[in-house]
């Protein structure tokens, strides 16, 4: 096949999709340290792919790997059709990065840094100037485009870095923990610019030590430990790999509680809080199950929450690590993972039984 086609995956429809990022067996060593060993990708086009591991796992060597920056030890990779080795120029005209190594330039403006960047892309003067302007509008920074950008905030360096990359029209976009460190504003601001990116069928590969961050973009998500890829799926597929889901009951009246302590006899006892915790995966049925049985033995609880294992559960499981992808992705622990069981739209999930379709490797 020659290296600009890109190859296709057939979906159970027999549509085929086209594949804008794939690897096998990519290894990357420092020295003696090993740090990717042997790591497979296969990424559709006009997907959002999130890379999440905790620091030092190796996602920027990944994406150096992927965008020509370094070049890997063993294996291959083709992105945009072309292979990382053969046809770097081809790979790099494809593609946008930003990240950790922004290319913003402080001391000059931000419309200075755009005009730039349309200039290495060699747009005519006027074609560079409308294109700079309107990616500037897009990202709100108008008013600040005369501005040295040394003066902006974050999240507007964040926000010029992505327009920069856009100057060039990629079909594919490496975005480096686009967020790490901004405020939750900012990075709320920074999804919806992903999300409109990828309405216009642009590729996204993300690495991101945010947890929430993976599950509200990505459609497809790999989690990256001690070199090589743990676990991947869709966030719904991963969070059904960790045990962990259950019911809680509370009760205020103590009669009612040791009814109910007698009656569901494998739930885990809290008899100060007067709340019983039944192992389930939360699935509809369960959930009836365990409320007829509550209504044969006549016993009504207070309060009834169903808690679903969350990312953090999934990464926490899979990488071993407490720390784990440090205090961020605790810290984004909002406990929405615990909801009474009228906000519980679980009609997605019957079975828990038949739901483990992500991989653990
Ligand atoms: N040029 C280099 N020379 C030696 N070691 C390196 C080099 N670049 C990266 N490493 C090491 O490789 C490992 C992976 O680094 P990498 O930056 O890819 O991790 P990461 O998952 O992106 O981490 P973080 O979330 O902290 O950015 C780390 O242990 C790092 O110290």
């Amino acid at each position: 096949m020659p290296s600009s086609v890109m190859s296709t995956s057939t979906l159970g429809g027999g549509a085929t999709t086209p594949i804008a990022v794939s690897a096998v067996g990519l290894r990357k060593s420092y020295g003696d340290k090993a740090v990717l060993d042997g790591i497979d990708l296969r990424i559709p086009a006009g997907s959002v792919f999130a890379l999440l591991g905790p620091n030092g796992a190796g996602k920027t060597t990944v994406v150096k790997i992927l965008s020509t920056l370094i070049t890997a030890d063993g294996g291959q990779a083709q992105v945009a059709g072309h292979d990382v080795t053969a046809s770097p120029d081809g790979v790099r005209a494809a593609i946008g990065v930003t990240g950790q190594f922004s290319a913003v330039d402080g001391l000059i403006t931000g419309e200075e840094n755009m005009l730039l960047m349309a200039d290495l892309h060699h747009l005519p003067r006027r074609e560079g100037r409308r294109v700079a302007a309107e990616l500037l509008e897009r990202f709100e920074l108008t008013e600040a485009a005369r501005k040295p950008a040394q003066s902006y905030s974050g999240g507007m360096r964040r926000r010029l870095d992505i327009a920069m990359t856009l100057v060039g029209a990629p079909r594919i976009i490496f975005l480096d923990e686009p967020t790490t460190g901004l405020d939750p504003r900012s990075r709320h601001t920074m999804w919806q610019i992903i999300r409109g990116l990828v309405s216009e069928g642009v590729t996204v590969f993300l690495t991101t030590q945010y947890l929430e961050e993976a599950d509200q973009l990505a459609d497809r998500i790999a989690v990256l430990n001690d070199g090589r890829i743990a676990a991947e799926g869709s966030a719904d597929e991963l969070k059904r790999l960790v045990p962990g889901g259950h019911v809680r009951l509370r009760f205020s009246a103590p009669s009612a509680y040791g009814r109910a302590a007698d009656a569901l006899r494998e739930g885990a006892r809290d008899d100060e809080a007067l709340s019983l915790q039944i192992p389930s995966g939360g699935s509809q049925r369960e959930l009836r199950l365990l409320l007829d049985r509550l209504h044969a033995a006549d016993i009504e609880a207070d309060e009834l929450t169903v808690h679903t294992p969350d990312l953090d559960d999934v990464f926490f499981a899979l990488t071993g690590s407490e720390t784990g992808s440090g205090t961020p992705a605790r810290a984004d622990r909002s406990g929405q993972a615990d909801r009474t069981a009228d906000q519980t739209d679980r009609t997605d999930q019957t079975d828990q039984t038949d739901q483990t379709q992500g991989t653990v490797r």
